[in-house]
């Protein structure tokens, strides 16, 4: 991948450009981001010390605007799922503008915002880096809305790892049937479904990687589970689900209503 650098924003932050992406480059002592400006898409996430990336990104995407970028944290806003079209909304095809930054020692805050073409603010994102990563999603649109923060997190090998701490029972959206279901989850499967968020937290156990990671949902309303295993995915290799899997926080069935904010919190342990 080439990149091509911008102007230097801070000694910690500066801005480069992924084949057609911007993409906002943070390195600071509590750890390495990458955030796309199209979707206002966290690539990347390495807090201090982490020895693999929390996030994965697929190794053949090919950042051209307005092809959704498979990988990190997409955010699928205002609709979710095919409902209308584009799939999952329109903000993660536009540009985010960086609208705030705040760095200090111990922490760094990203904010991104998402303007109509009257410039009022759509919908805002904010990073908030420390020994974790935080990500709040406010929408300040008038109609209610759909939003999933769509994480797609790194793993060792599908085969090895397992979720903790998610419901016995979920809606199988490529049966569209309520299934029970094993918790602890392995994946071995394409596996497609909707969990109500009862626990606000999952732990990914991946011994490969000898590591743990929290995933703690605030103010969600369901969980989405997804690996496409060998399904054709636009934009993934055909061994891609073998490393990645995704965890949503979502606002499917309870709109966001404006004013109102999302956030996932992801640990490394
Ligand atoms: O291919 P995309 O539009 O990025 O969607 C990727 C996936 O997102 C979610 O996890 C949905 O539940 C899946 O049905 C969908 O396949």
């Amino acid at each position: 991948m080439t990149t091509q650098k911008l102007p230097f924003f801070s000694p910690h932050l500066k801005l480069v450009q992924y084949q057609d992406i911007p993409v906002l480059v943070l390195e600071h002592s509590v750890g390495s981001a990458k955030i796309s400006l199209q979707g206002g898409q966290l690539l990347s996430w390495k807090p201090a010390n982490a020895k693999q990336d929390l996030l994965w990104l697929s190794e053949v995407e090919p950042f051209k605007l307005g092809n959704a970028i498979r990988g990190g944290v997409p955010i699928c806003y205002p609709w979710f799922g095919k409902v209308k079209e584009p799939a999952h909304g329109t903000a993660r095809l536009r540009l985010w503008e960086l609208s705030g930054q705040d760095i200090s020692d111990e922490a760094v805050l990203i904010e991104l915002a998402l303007l109509n073409e009257k410039q009022q603010m759509e919908a805002k994102i904010q990073f908030h880096f420390t020994t974790s990563c935080e990500i709040r999603f406010t929408h300040y649109g008038e109609t209610p809305a759909q939003v999933a923060l769509h994480s797609y997190f790194n793993v060792s090998n599908i085969a090895d790892i397992w979720v903790e701490n998610l419901p016995t029972e979920c809606f199988n959206s490529l049966t569209q049937q309520t299934d029970n279901v094993e918790s602890p989850r392995k994946v071995f499967e394409h596996v497609d479904c909707i969990y109500q968020a009862e626990y606000p937290i999952q732990t990914i156990v991946d011994p490969g990687f000898k590591r743990s990671i929290d995933i703690v949902h605030n103010n969600a309303s369901e969980i989405v589970f997804w690996n496409p295993w060998h399904t054709t995915t636009s934009g993934m290799s055909n061994t891609g689900y073998q490393t990645m899997l995704c965890v949503e926080t979502a606002r499917l069935s309870r709109l966001l209503a404006q004013g109102e904010s999302i956030a996932v919190r992801i640990i490394e342990k």
